[in-house]
């Protein structure tokens, strides 16, 4: 099954996998000391204007109560990890940012997929076309751009962020590019990429 980008969120682990069919030269960097992780086309990649394909995909970022992580599928991940930093709860920030920027503007109405590892709370959530969902996560919670569309709890672990990136590339999706995870250790994140090949 073809799901496009996909997110798993539980309360201690976040992990982001970009698949896909049309762009898939495409690698997941990180940067910062740590705390970014960029999606950016590989250095062969065809030139292409698409404005969605290139994009930080994970962000660790000081808030008032603690460090924090926003991740997801485009670049409404820049505006939560800003929310965030200013105090905003993370559901409060996904939905501001996840309504502000809305689904994506393209063939396929693309929604946007968002998560938050925040100090006491996890979320996550997407908007599409025909919705906006965001809910507080107490165990592995997957949401995809295509089919896998709505939250659905989702067995998932990992010890640290390289197996986290590692797993969900090698989940049972076709068209896997390059992914992102992140775990929380402890009060601080351990964050990794992973691009294959
Ligand atoms: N975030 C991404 O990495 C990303 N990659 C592709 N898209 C969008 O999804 C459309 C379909 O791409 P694909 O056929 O690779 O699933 C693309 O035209 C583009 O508008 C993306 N946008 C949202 O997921």
């Amino acid at each position: 099954m073809y799901v496009g980008r996909l997110l798993v969120v539980g309360p201690d682990l976040a992990a982001y996998r970009v698949s896909s069919r049309s762009f898939p030269n495409r690698q997941a960097v990180v940067r910062e000391a740590g705390g970014t992780v960029t999606v950016e086309p590989t250095p062969d990649a065809p030139p292409s204007d698409n404005p969605y394909i290139s994009y930080n995909c994970l962000r660790t970022v000081d808030t008032p109560a603690g460090e924090a992580v926003a991740i997801g599928n485009g670049s409404h991940v820049d505006p939560v990890a800003e929310k965030l930093g200013l105090g905003y709860p993370p559901r409060d920030a996904l939905v501001t940012a996840l309504h502000a920027l809305d689904f994506e503007k393209d063939d396929y109405d693309t929604p946007r997929i968002a998560g938050v590892l925040g100090p006491d709370a996890a979320s996550i959530g997407t908007v599409r076309r025909d919705a906006l969902l965001v809910r507080e996560v107490a165990e592995p919670t997957l949401v995809a751009t295509y089919e896998e569309d709505s939250p659905t709890a989702f067995e998932f672990g990992a010890d640290d962020a390289a197996a986290a990136a590692r797993t969900a590339y090698d989940l049972e999706f076709e068209h896997a590019v390059c992914a992102a995870a992140v775990t929380r250790e402890a009060d601080e994140f351990d964050v990794a990429a992973v691009t294959p090949g």
